[in-house]
């Protein structure tokens, strides 16, 4: 099923137009990769899904993405709303440094002063830090700070903060970029778990990636979507003589 449609979606950054006609979908609990050359348009596309690009100054949209049946470009539609269901893990951990493990998995509570009983805190904590894979590791040190967790542990509590507010999708830009190919592969290891639950989209530089977690691929190239289908069927037989060459390392 279509978790997320993209209907004739154009960016700008003040004068330049940097996504040109976008027209592509996203299945539901299904692991989609966006990949392309550098400055080709994946981080920005990724941001419209959740309607960042809209917050860097002279930035600007127009067209329409679905998340289910709400066009989240409507005019009376609340990008908070929108955040919250469609949730964002970025190249580097960015959790906050004076805030506790236990504190930064639930910010999106905090943040929004929402109060909830202790109990149900404990338990949000806990069922975050399991499905980004890192209960485990961090289960008896929750009242110390990231800074005594490794970059790959922080980003998995980076993927637990980002869950623990329940989202439907989760946009993932380059999250292993920063990591080295242990934690790279343990966070690897846990997109392709939490896809029983999630729809996930990852943004990245790296093909083999791309080949080994995603279900389907969007091949982009300056600023369009040049091919987009199941991601066997994209390394191992594009459609199109751009992405074969992308793909055989031609150019990138
Ligand atoms: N804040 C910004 N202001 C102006 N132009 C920008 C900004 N961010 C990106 N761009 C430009 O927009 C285009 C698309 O960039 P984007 O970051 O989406 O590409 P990308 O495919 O994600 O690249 P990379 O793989 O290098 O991260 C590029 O030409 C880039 O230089």
């Amino acid at each position: 099923m279509e978790k997320i449609r993209v209907e004739k979606l154009n960016a700008w950054f003040g004068n330049m137009k940097v996504l040109k006609d976008v027209n592509v979908s996203m299945k539901e609990k299904h692991i989609t990769a966006i990949i392309g050359p550098s400055g080709c348009g994946k981080t920005t596309l990724l941001r419209c899904f959740n309607r960042l690009h809209e917050l860097t100054p002279g930035a600007k949209v127009e067209g329409k993405i679905f998340l289910d049946d709400l066009n989240i470009y409507d005019k009376d539609v609340d990008p908070v709303m929108v955040r919250r269901r469609i949730g964002m893990v970025f190249q580097r951990p960015n959790l906050f440094n004076h805030m506790t493990i236990y504190d930064n998995v639930i910010a999106g509570y905090i943040l929004n002063s929402k109060k909830l009983p202790r109990d149900e805190l404990d338990n949000i904590v806990e069922q975050s830090l399991k499905l980004a894979g890192i209960w485990e590791e961090v289960k008896n040190r929750l009242r110390e700070y990231p800074s005594a967790l490794s970059g790959g542990q922080q980003q998995r509590v980076c993927i637990a903060r980002a869950l623990a507010v329940k989202p439907e999708v989760l946009l993932m830009d380059e999250p292993t970029s920063a990591l080295d190919p242990i934690s790279t592969y343990r966070i690897e290891e846990t997109i392709r778990e939490l896809k029983e639950h999630i729809t996930i989209i990852i943004v990245t530089h790296n093909m083999q990636q791309a080949a080994r977690v995603s279900d389907d691929t969007i091949f982009m190239y300056m600023g369009e979507v040049i091919e987009a289908g199941p991601t066997p069927q994209i390394f191992t037989n594009p459609k199109q003589k751009l992405t074969e060459d992308y793909i055989t390392g031609k150019f990138g």
